[in-house]
């Protein structure tokens, strides 16, 4: 069982930085065509930053030369030194009008870049959704059962955002980074001492912040494994009610349950206060540095006016400087649901779904198995170990033999979802491996023992979303002997079912699965003990209908009884593998 990230990863924990490269080399794989995007949100977010920057300084010589009595109409003496060459020229309304354009384009930038990010966010979770959906219907079945359901389900549902977050992160670490750059040089322009403190401040915070790196991605690993058990026991709680119930096992599952959710809140719970205390650890450092500079100004070769801009923006750069450690921590905590989308992401195709191959438009004359084996994976002993017989089209066939001797592998085979991994399996001489997968499938329907029917009415579940006509319904319903109960349902056909369909009895169940099967009225019907549920007479009626309807088509019946098997005009017996 393939088993998905269930505690972190081995690759080395202390470069703190790193994981940035890490993360950004994963979304390049998940969604490639983001980069111009990206970039547009980035250099939005940095413009903003610049005019942020751009306010503050323009603000505090607002204030010196709104302090100056009787020289409004004079240059402006109040900007700081990075801004003296201009002096001359700015004059008090110029100033107040760039000050405004500055917010206003604060504004206006900081609204778009939300909108893209909101417009960003639901592109790249809708395409994961759907990458992640249409690879579990593509990856090859039996890699499909290697893998638990409810992980399935919970990356799907819940880790797929993982991706959306991480791009996230990545951005605003571009806008933190870009925005840090930009007033780190205005600083150094205005008053270098100063951020030359900034930077020290930096240097510390950051790697104050990397300690706690490790501790966000196990905590991310854990809040991951914890989801991924609670799904896991609701959903097997959900599949097994009956049996938890016969076996008075409620209370067990109650507090199993309660100690995964226990360990889900605990996980939470670490998380934020890791939060909170990163936070703190921030806030104390920024406190530090200001105060340094306060105790430390008149020591300071440096204009008062510059000091106080630089002051300023040193206290605005704290939230840049505290988002750029927590998005890197983020990263860090979306490890584990990232490298899961990966995972099932990279599954390889199914060859032979994707490939097209020759089409079939019917089977003229016969089925032939030649010298056939297959092995599960991670199986020493074949399933089906070199069986060879041939199935004539137009007639019935049974397919006997014990438990275990290889019935449903072979009509796997037939169905596509498994491939021979010894010898070979021709239509009319041609190989199943060349002909087109869906053209070979339209010829041919299955029916089983276990029928999988969906939330929906008996309707839905006959058609199974497929384009057929309410004739074909009706007639598939009569063959299957299922009209007789469903018109005593109280909707009749239109009679909702759940998912696991209650109100209906095990025999009920499979005559609605053979009606589905017959629906599309194939001309190759392939049925696994699809009847075995039934009584004995109704059963005899179902086949006899069948054989009536069947007289010109291709019957294959795997059966284990011999009375059925003896309506057939072939038999075929399989012996099971031996190592
Ligand atoms: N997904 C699987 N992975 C590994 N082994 C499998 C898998 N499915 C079936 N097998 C094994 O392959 C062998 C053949 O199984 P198969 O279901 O084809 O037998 P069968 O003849 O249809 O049995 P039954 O009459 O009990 O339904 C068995 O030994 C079974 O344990």
């Amino acid at each position: 069982m393939t088993t998905l990230q269930k505690s972190v990863s081995t690759k080395p924990t202390g470069a703190f930085n790193l994981v940035v490269a890490a993360r950004f080399r994963e979304l390049l794989k998940l969604v490639p065509s983001l980069r111009l995007k990206t970039s547009v949100m980035v250099v939005i977010g940095i413009l903003s930053g610049l005019m942020e920057m751009v306010g503050i300084t323009f603000l505090v010589s607002l204030v010196f030369v709104l302090g100056q009595q009787g020289s409004s109409s004079a240059a402006i003496p109040g900007l700081p030194a990075f801004f003296g060459s201009f002096e001359a020229a700015i004059s008090k309304s110029m100033l107040v009008t760039i000050l405004i354009c500055a917010i206003i384009l604060r504004i206006v930038l900081g609204f778009a870049n939300s909108i893209i990010a909101s417009v960003v966010s639901h592109q790249i979770s809708g395409s994961i959704r759907h990458r992640l959906y249409s690879k579990i219907l593509t990856i090859p079945f039996q890699r499909f059962q290697h893998y638990e359901r409810s992980d399935l389900m919970n990356v799907i549902a819940t880790e797929s955002y993982a991706v959306a977050s991480a791009h996230a992160s990545l951005v605003r670490l571009g806008i933190n980074l870009g925005t840090i750059v930009i007033f780190g040089a205005g600083m150094l322009v205005m008053a270098w001492p100063i951020a030359v403190l900034g930077l020290i401040f930096g240097v510390v915070h950051n790697f104050a912040l990397g300690l706690f790196a490790e501790a966000y991605r196990r905590t991310g690993a854990a809040a991951v494994s914890a989801i991924e058990d609670l799904t896991q026991l609701t959903w097997t709680t959900l599949q097994t009610v009956k049996a938890v119930k016969s076996f008075g096992l409620e209370k067990r599952h109650e507090n199993i349950f309660d100690a995964l959710s226990t360990d889900v809140g605990k996980t939470w719970s670490r998380s934020d206060q890791m939060g909170a205390a990163t936070s703190l650890l921030s806030e104390v450092l920024t406190f530090g540095v200001i105060l340094t500079i306060i105790l430390s100004s008149q020591f300071l070769p440096v204009d008062f006016r510059a000091a106080l801009s630089a002051t300023i923006l040193l206290y605005r750069l704290q939230p840049y400087i505290k988002e750029f450690d927590s998005q890197i921590l983020a990263l860090h905590a979306l490890e584990a649901p990232l490298q899961n989308v990966l995972a099932i992401i990279s599954e390889a195709d199914d060859a032979r779904q994707v490939a097209c191959g020759e089409k079939l438009e019917h089977l003229q004359k016969e089925i032939v198995f030649h010298d056939v084996s297959f092995s599960y994976e991670g199986s020493s002993i074949p399933a089906v170990s070199h069986v060879g017989f041939s199935i004539r089209t137009g007639e019935t066939t049974a397919l006997t033999g014990p438990s275990g001797s290889g019935k449903t592998t072979i009509l796997n085979m037939l169905l596509h979802l498994i491939q021979p991994t010894e010898g070979r399996i021709t239509f009319d001489g041609r190989d199943l491996s060349t002909i087109e997968r869906s053209s070979w499938l339209r010829l041919l329907s299955v029916s089983g023992q276990d029928v999988e029917l969906m939330e929906g009415t008996v309707l839905d579940n006959i058609r199974f979303r497929r384009e057929i006509s309410e004739e074909d319904v009706r007639w598939s319903a009569d063959v299957a002997c299922a009209t007789e109960f469903i018109e005593k349902l109280p909707s009749g056909f239109d009679e909702w079912l759940g998912d696991e369909a209650i109100r209906l009895s095990g025999g009920q169940r499979q005559r609605i699965g053979l009606a589905r099967a017959l629906a599309g009225r194939p001309e190759i019907l392939l049925l696994d003990e699809a009847t075995n549920a039934l009584d004995e007479a109704t059963e005899a009626r179902v086949l006899s209908l069948l054989l009536r309807e069947y007289q010109s088509r291709t019957l294959i019946i795997v059966t284990h009884r011999s009375s059925v098997a003896s309506l057939m005009k072939h038999q075929i017996c399989l012996v099971p593998s031996v190592v």
